[in-house]
């Protein structure tokens, strides 16, 4: 489902955060859930306040991604993403491909460690360790911690939605998404001016339209620069301008079928038309690997018992997105 939106609300999410989950009649609780439920069927983007998580820490992660991208080539080209890195590590302007067009971004690609043979021929592809860039010196620590807390976060938010579509707070843990897996990107978009400069085939479109794989997004954007669109159902563009202390959430491919597509996972793109360099960390929180995803009982009901959502595996699904990313 989607509506013809022209604006993205904005929820706090505090009550989500005192883990009274016994207590689904809690007044805040309560509100919260509603407040995404009407997101997420109207949008499937909302903006995430009231977070908890310090307005420093997100921007010195934006800020260490900025100096990592100001880097020469060759100190970039150190961490490069092949498939042999399991596709982890840096990769240049244009090497990202979204529906046959390269994309005017760099980007850092990591993933939850994925050892060989833990998910058999599934998790083959994206098997290693991530390459952490050794400048900015703290970049791991940073981001470790960064990790830990966005994880906490999602969490939260995901028992809001569980509860949003009818079910119960801990409908996703257990084999759903009890051990989630996550993904990270570190993402710069070239300003305007910057790009001609590389004489790549003139394209403004910094990531193309796609959906996204998972549960739940959470993008901590550039605090000036409005680049990130949203479609509605009538295909308008709309701005997710940057609300500062803010992240950007927005529902993934995964929670689409989970839900029977009473969310859906919103089509989005990238355009920096500003002079300036664009940076933005976009935090994936997803399923267990292995998860196997079909519509739930009650969001089946919902919709007259009618399954508008074909089953995935959610390992299966990433591996395919990231395969036919870097193809040219
Ligand atoms: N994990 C996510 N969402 N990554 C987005 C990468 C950019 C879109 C990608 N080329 C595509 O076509 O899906
Ligand atoms: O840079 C952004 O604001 C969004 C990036 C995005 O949509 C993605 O990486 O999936
Ligand atoms: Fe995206």
């Amino acid at each position: 489902m989607s509506s013809n939106f022209k604006s993205i609300p904005i929820i706090d999410v505090s009550p989500l955060l005192c883990n009274k989950w016994g207590d689904v009649e809690n007044e805040g609780v309560s509100e919260v859930v509603k407040q995404l439920d009407q997101a997420c069927k109207e949008a499937g983007f909302f903006y995430v306040k009231g977070h908890g998580i310090s307005d420093s820490l997100i921007k010195e992660v934006r800020d260490m991604t900025r100096k990592f991208f100001d880097l020469p080539y060759d100190e970039k080209v150190k961490i490069k993403m092949s498939s042999e890195t399991g596709f982890r590590g840096y990769q240049r302007i244009g090497e990202n491909v979204t529906q046959g067009k390269a994309d005017m971004h760099e980007a850092i690609d990591c993933y939850r460690e994925v050892k060989p043979g833990m998910y058999g021929d599934l998790g083959k592809a994206i098997e290693g360790f991530n390459k952490w860039p050794d400048s900015p010196s703290n970049f791991y620590s940073v981001v470790g911690e960064y990790i830990n807390l966005l994880t906490d976060l999602s969490r939260n938010i995901l028992r809001g939605l569980a509860l949003a579509l009818g079910g119960c707070p801990g409908e996703f843990e257990g084999e759903r998404a009890g051990d989630p897996f996550w993904v990270m990107r570190f993402i710069g978009y070239p300003g305007i001016s910057d790009a001609k400069g590389l004489e790549m085939p003139e394209n403004d479109i910094g990531c193309g339209a796609h959906t996204d794989y998972g549960l739940l997004t959470l993008v901590n954007q550039d605090d000036e620069i409005p680049a990130l669109q949203v479609r509605n159902q009538a295909g308008e563009w709309i701005w997710a301008v940057p609300i500062p202390g803010t992240f950007v959430c927005n529902i993934g491919d995964m929670l689409k079928i989970w839900s029977n597509g009473l969310y859906e996972s919103t089509l989005h793109r990238v355009i920096n038309n500003s002079p300036k360099y664009r940076v933005s960390v976009a935090f994936f929180y997803e399923p267990n690997f292995d998860a196997v995803i079909e519509p739930l009982e009650f969001c089946k009901q919902k919709l007259g018992e009618i399954e508008k959502c074909e089953r995935a595996i959610y390992g299966e699904h990433l591996v395919r997105k990231v395969l036919t990313n870097f193809v040219a």
